[in-house]
């Protein structure tokens, strides 16, 4: 199958250290004799710290952005630091590239492409550039909720929803370079448009990744 993964920045970055990135780069690689693998990375609390930076010294939304993906890039090259000889050894800055660095058979790495959308969206637009089999989404808690699982102690979450209904519970969300939290709109307006097949599960273990493949775990986004 062909695979899209995109790897939240606060499940890979987390504490600085290599744990995560090694832990990824093990499963992914177990993966990718029987998968055509792409990964985009995202920025976690580091973009987050340099965007920041950046909105202090009063420059554009866009800017900021743009730093940001700068970001998500780094983590990008620290993960195919982590696959050695098992990824391609460029990042891909854009889907032309991705498209490009598969033909080796190695993994691809990617991480953001232009400002004014997380790289929740670059891997659904990704998946759909590349007609991907599955989107799995690995982020920070077991699935899409009905609100905030850290802030809403009876907060339920989905096994399976529609775009439209993500739309709905997601709406209110902020589009500021930094806060595009969960999942973003345009993220879900291209699942919906090419009745993508996505999971969201849980990133903090590595293995979910695999586990979301061949079984129902996390949230699966199904198409009316
Ligand atoms: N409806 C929701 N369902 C699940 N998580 C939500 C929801 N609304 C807000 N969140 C928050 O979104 C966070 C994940 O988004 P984000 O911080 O962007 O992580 P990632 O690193 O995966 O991109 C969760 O930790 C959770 O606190
Ligand atoms: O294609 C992209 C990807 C990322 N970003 C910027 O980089 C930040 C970090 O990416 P993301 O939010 O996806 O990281 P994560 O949520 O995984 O930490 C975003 O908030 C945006 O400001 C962007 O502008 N375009």
């Amino acid at each position: 199958m062909k695979i899209v993964v995109a790897v939240g920045g606060s499940i890979i970055i987390k504490e600085n250290n290599h744990e995560k990135f090694k832990d990824y780069a093990d499963v992914l690689r177990s993966m990718n004799d029987e998968h055509k693998l792409f990964i985009v990375v995202g920025g976690g609390k580091p973009a987050r710290e340099y965007i920041g930076i950046a909105r202090d010294l009063g420059v554009s939304e866009a800017a900021c952005d743009d730093i940001g993906i700068d970001v998500t890039r780094l983590n990008a090259k620290l993960l195919i630091m982590a696959l050695g000889e098992d990824a391609y050894p460029k990042v891909a800055k854009n889907f032309h590239e991705a498209m490009e660095f598969s033909v080796s058979g190695k993994i691809v790495v990617m991480g953001g492409t232009e400002p004014a959308h997380s790289t929740d969206a670059v891997s659904s637009i990704l998946a759909e550039f590349v007609n991907a089999d599955l989107l799995i989404n690995a982020t920070s808690v077991d699935g899409l909720y009905d609100k905030d699982p850290n802030k809403n102690s009876d907060a339920k979450m989905f096994e399976k929803i529609t775009p439209t209904e993500m739309l709905s519970i997601l709406s209110s969300k902020e589009t500021k370079a930094g806060t595009y939290e969960f999942f973003d709109s345009t993220a879900i307006q291209i699942i919906k448009r090419s009745q993508i097949k996505t999971r969201i599960v849980n990133g903090k273990h590595a293995e979910n990744i695999q586990k979301a493949v061949s079984s129902e775990i996390g949230t699966t986004i199904i198409h009316d």
